[in-house]
């Protein structure tokens, strides 16, 4: 039996396989089988949960820590880093009781993340610094193109800032980029506008996933945008900066500190857990060639 768990993160919503062996294979037509909101389980991507020492990727990590979060897009495309993926896998290896509140430190694709669980709910996750590689990119929805700001937190970023969310239309479809070759890699891309002093609204389109409810790393990534259209550089002032940010599916908080780390902070829910179907499962591969 293949016991499975459903949990989101400002409604980033995850199926969580834990696998302390690295014993199931999850080629991408089951993560995708998986993340099929119809007929799968339901969720933006999948977090595998595998001992840092049992995986080929994370190996060399298992010292500094013991889990590793295989993470997974919907598409069953592999990403970098995921960071509401991240607060979550944390809230079930305190669910499963492997780790207890306080300091945990999880492996990514994207380096070892120092993770602290809090006693009221939240929690945050030391998310690295941020590059902004150079580049003249636009974006495009519909008849409306904007400058975007290149962001890489681990994985690419395009932020662009919009006078209204609802410019972003559907989102069924990627957004256009010019150049059209910007982002080899595929990239994530989010709409920003502004809310108030250290305070924006997102949406965002996940590369492998679609349009999601939240992004850690997209808001990370508009926390850094908009600090540096604001003129506020946490490495010139000395002075930490936070901005909160709101998404379709809740609020994060983001902060850059002046040696250029930054923390996002944000709650973290387990909401189910079950078996997966063998027979299902077994039989994805043909079903989903
Ligand atoms: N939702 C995630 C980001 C997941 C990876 C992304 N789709 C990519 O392909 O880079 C987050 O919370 O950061």
């Amino acid at each position: 039996m293949t016991t499975f768990l459903k949990g989101h993160g400002t409604e980033n919503d995850f199926v969580i396989i834990p696998d302390p062996e690295n014993a199931i294979a999850l080629p991408p037509a089951a993560v995708a089988a998986l993340c099929d909101r119809r007929a799968g389980i339901g969720g933006d991507g999948v977090l595998h949960v595998v001992r840092s020492a049992a995986h080929p990727e994370a190996r060399h990590l298992a010292d500094e820590a013991e889990w590793f979060m295989d993470y997974r897009n919907g598409d069953g495309s592999i990403a970098e880093m995921c960071g509401n993926g991240v607060r979550v896998f944390a809230r079930y290896l305190q669910l499963a009781g492997h780790v207890t509140e306080g300091d945990v430190a999880v492996a990514t694709r994207g380096g070892v993340k120092a993770v602290h669980i809090d006693k009221e709910g939240l929690i945050t996750v030391g998310m690295g610094k941020a590059t902004l590689p150079a580049g003249d990119v636009t974006v495009s929805v519909d008849d409306r193109t904007w400058p975007a700001t290149n962001v890489n937190m681990g994985n690419p970023h395009a932020v662009a800032f919009v006078d209204d969310l609802g410019h972003a239309g559907t989102l069924y479809d990627p957004p256009l980029f010019a150049p059209a070759n910007a982002y080899p890699q595929g990239v994530n891309v989010e709409f920003v506008v502004d809310r108030g002093p250290g305070h924006v609204a997102m949406r965002v389109h996940e590369r492998g996933s679609g349009e999601t409810r939240s992004c850690g790393t997209g808001a990370c990534a508009v926390a850094v945008a908009t600090a540096r259209r604001d003129g506020r550089d946490p490495a010139v002032t000395g002075a930490p900066v936070t901005y909160e940010i709101d998404l379709p599916g809740g609020r994060l908080t983001i902060t850059e500190r002046p040696d250029g780390e930054i923390e996002m902070t944000g709650p973290a829910v387990i909401v189910a857990e079950g078996e997966i179907d063998a027979d299902w499962f077994a039989g994805i591969e043909t079903v989903n060639p």
